[in-house]
């Protein structure tokens, strides 16, 4: 995420209003993500999860994202199951730990799940003010259900310590321009770009624009009149109102776009994903290689919360997940949280404590490489979970791991490392990223494109290969049932390489 030609632009639209420009090698301040929106577009986002498990018919229960927040840090990201709503997955994870969390679902949770996180001594709990968990959107036979579990929401609602509330805040000036323009230009989409040979494709744009129709249909409620109805009917009567309607639908709008703009940033691109570069390993890995849905959806997990770097230049997102041995509960599978973070000055110090000036400044003692904590650090320092070391972790960089961070990762036990790499081998004044290239022991994946058809041709010319050479040979030796049973032998294994192959994409 690199904020100078942005800056630029943003000094153009808003004449310098939320930017300071001190020095020649300083832009100013990027917009930052609030923390509340920041939980708020990671439970969208955590609705989206890939499934794990065959979807059942459409049902009134609608799939929830849910980010649990303790002293403002991450502690769980979750999704609902077929089997269990986001609230209850919640209960059964953190029990008890769940006095005094902050819970924010991508829906109004129903009353089933609410009494018991009531009852647990959540603080607060906060919703997308759109269609709740049980859909009032649904057939006329299930929404008199709907309403009556609403009516029991409000009940629990008003008779409860915790708070129950809407959180959304406006986004900051500028702050979807940046987004858009930062994710155009992120790690991911350059490396994509480079290597096409049409230089005039722009991926992106047509990405974020698909992005953009699907998460409006699923988040937001086309019909305002509908939409109403809905807040009515869920104890939101104060928003219906304008202006409080108007900047409530903007609001989530602007979300929505920010989303979109940087789920479209890892994009899900004709052969391209994340594949480990050593071609020696690559059978290997690639059983333990991670479905490609799920490292992408991790990796926006990543680039969203880049967007709350203090780094006056360089945003940088880390997000930490291990695959348990047995699927769990949660919506996720066998993969369940353990840390997150992002890159910014050490916790509790003010503004201009530190120096924020990069390379670009001569004088070496007020440059900022010595105090900003980077990503990969705070997420190792702040994750809530243990690393296991019979598991297998992985961390999900939006760039690539420093000099300083790559013995770090390896030290934790993380198997896996999944990041940008425009950066690597590149030797900077302060900062230097030479031993990612080296690093052994622990599988890195960086984005690249599968060359399926060479190895789908590889293996058919092994396959003629054996039946013109191999199988007459052996018809003339052996009887010809067992010539037949190693032919047979021989084709299924061709299938199934061909099969497993293509399915890994
Ligand atoms: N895996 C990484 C890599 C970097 N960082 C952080 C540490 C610094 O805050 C910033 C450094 O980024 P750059 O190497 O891009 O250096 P500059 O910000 O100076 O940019 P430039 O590339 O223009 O030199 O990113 C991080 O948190 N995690």
């Amino acid at each position: 995420m690199k904020g100078a030609g942005q800056m630029q632009n943003l000094e153009r639209a808003g004449a310098g209003r939320s930017v300071s420009t001190q020095t020649g090698s300083m832009t100013g301040q990027i917009p930052r993500l609030s923390k509340v929106n920041l939980f708020t577009l990671l439970s969208l986002w955590m609705e989206l999860f890939p499934a794990v498990e065959a979807q059942r018919q459409k049902s009134q229960v609608k799939k929830t994202g849910l980010v649990v927040v303790k002293n403002m840090k991450i502690v769980g990201l979750h999704c609902s199951s077929e089997d269990l709503h986001a609230g209850k997955i919640a209960l059964i994870k953190h029990g008890s730990r769940l006095k005094n969390c902050d819970l924010y679902f991508s829906r109004k949770p129903c009353s089933a799940c609410l009494k018991m996180i009531v009852n647990a001594g959540v603080n607060r709990i906060s919703y997308w003010p759109a269609d709740p968990e049980i859909s009032l959107l649904s057939g006329a036979s299930s929404s008199e259900d709907a309403k009556l579990d609403a009516k029991a929401v409000e009940r629990l609602k008003s008779n409860s310590r915790a708070h129950v509330c809407v959180l959304l805040q406006p986004l900051v000036c500028f702050m979807v321009q940046f987004v858009e323009e930062t994710s155009h230009k992120c790690d991911f989409i350059q490396k994509i770009s480079k290597t096409l040979p049409d230089a005039n494709v722009d991926f992106y744009s047509e990405c974020r624009q698909e992005r953009v129709k699907e998460y409006e249909m699923l988040f937001l409620i086309s019909n305002e009149e509908l939409h109403k109805q809905i807040l009515m009917t869920i104890g939101l009567e104060n928003l219906c109102e304008n202006p409080y309607f108007s900047n409530l639908r903007q609001n989530m709008k602007d979300l929505i776009l920010l989303l979109a703009a940087v789920a479209s940033s890892v994009p899900n691109f004709k052969h391209y994903g994340f594949y480990s570069g050593n071609t020696e390993q690559i059978n290997e890995i690639h059983n333990q290689s991670l479905p490609q849905e799920i490292a992408r959806h991790c990796m926006v997990q990543a680039r969203l919360l880049a967007y709350r770097t203090e780094d006056h230049k360089t945003g940088v997102g880390a997000v930490i997940w291990a695959e348990g041995k047995s699927r769990n509960c949660d919506g996720t599978g066998a993969m369940y949280f353990i840390g997150c973070g992002y890159n910014a000055f050490p916790a509790g110090s003010e503004y201009a404590d530190f120096p924020n000036m990069d390379d670009k400044q001569k004088d070496r003692e007020i440059r900022k490489f010595r105090y900003i904590i980077h990503a990969e650090q705070n997420a190792l320092t702040f994750r809530c979970q243990e690393i296991k070391p019979e598991e297998k972790s992985m961390i999900f960089v939006t760039k690539c791991p420093c000099d300083e961070c790559v013995p770090l990762i390896k030290g934790a036990g993380i198997k896996q490392i999944y990041a940008g790499d425009v950066d690597v081998g590149k030797k900077k004044a302060d900062i230097s990223y030479m031993r990612f290239g080296e690093l052994e022991g622990v599988s890195k994946f960086t984005v690249s494109r599968y060359t399926l058809f060479s190895n789908i041709l590889s293996i058919m010319l092994f396959g003629i290969l054996l039946h013109s050479l191999v199988i007459p040979a052996l018809l003339k030796s052996f009887n010809k049932l067992l010539s037949l049973s190693l032919l047979l032998c021989a084709s299924i294994c061709l299938m199934t390489n061909v099969v497993f192959r293509i399915s890994a994409l």
